[in-house]
Order: structure tokens, then sequence, then C-alpha cells
């Protein structure tokens, strides 16, 4: 199972996140934006092509779409925070969406 991310290692994996619109749910320990695409098709085509990274990876978004955009909430539920997982899958959803 991943670890929660503290210290120097999670501030490391975190601080180039939080330059490209995520931020953080402290609550939830979660990682959070908004994503924002042309349209419909182009928002679905960028979720089906992250379904797939996703699987890849067995680690999970929590998405909501309305039209061109998608919500996303990330955190690793088996370990009740935030790990290396939710960062690697952010920096993906990142350049696939060219963030
Ligand atoms: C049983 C299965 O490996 C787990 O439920 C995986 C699947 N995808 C997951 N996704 C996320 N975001 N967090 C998890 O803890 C997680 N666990």
């Amino acid at each position: 199972m991943a670890e929660k991310l503290t210290g120097d290692a999670r501030d490391t994996a975190l601080a180039p996140l939080l330059e490209t619109g995520w931020s953080l749910d402290a609550e939830r320990d979660a990682l959070v934006k908004e994503f924002r695409f042309a349209d419909f098709p182009t928002a679905f085509g960028w979720m089906a092509a992250l379904a797939a990274v996703a699987e890849k990876m067995n680690h999970h978004p929590e998405w909501r779409n309305v039209y061109n955009r998608v919500q996303v909430v990330l955190t690793t539920h088996d370990a009740g925070g935030l790990t290396a997982l939710d960062a690697r899958l952010a920096a993906e959803m990142d350049a696939r969406a060219g963030d």
C-alpha cells in the first residue's frame, strides 16, 4: 500500500502542483482542481484517456463533469490522505490537459 506523504518528500511532491492550479483540501488531505476544456467532447476525451491511466495505476480519481468542466479530487483512500500516487496522477492530468 502507498504511504502517506510527509515532511520534505511531501513538500517536494506538492510544490509544482500548487503552481499549476491544484489546491489542498486540508480536511480530506486531498488535491483538488477544476479543469476547463473547449467543449464537452474535449473534456470527456480527456477523462477517457485519464481513466485508462488511472486503471493502469490502480489509482482512481473522484471527479465530476459538467459540460466542459471537470472537478477533480485526488486522495488515497487506503492511506487516508495524499500519497505519491496522487501527485503522479495529478501530473498526468496536467500533462494531458496541456496545463
Ligand atoms: C482494492 C483496490 O486496489 C483499491 O481500492 C485501490 C483502487 N483505487 C484507488 N484509488 C484511490 N484514489 N485510492 C485508493 O486507495 C485506491 N485503492
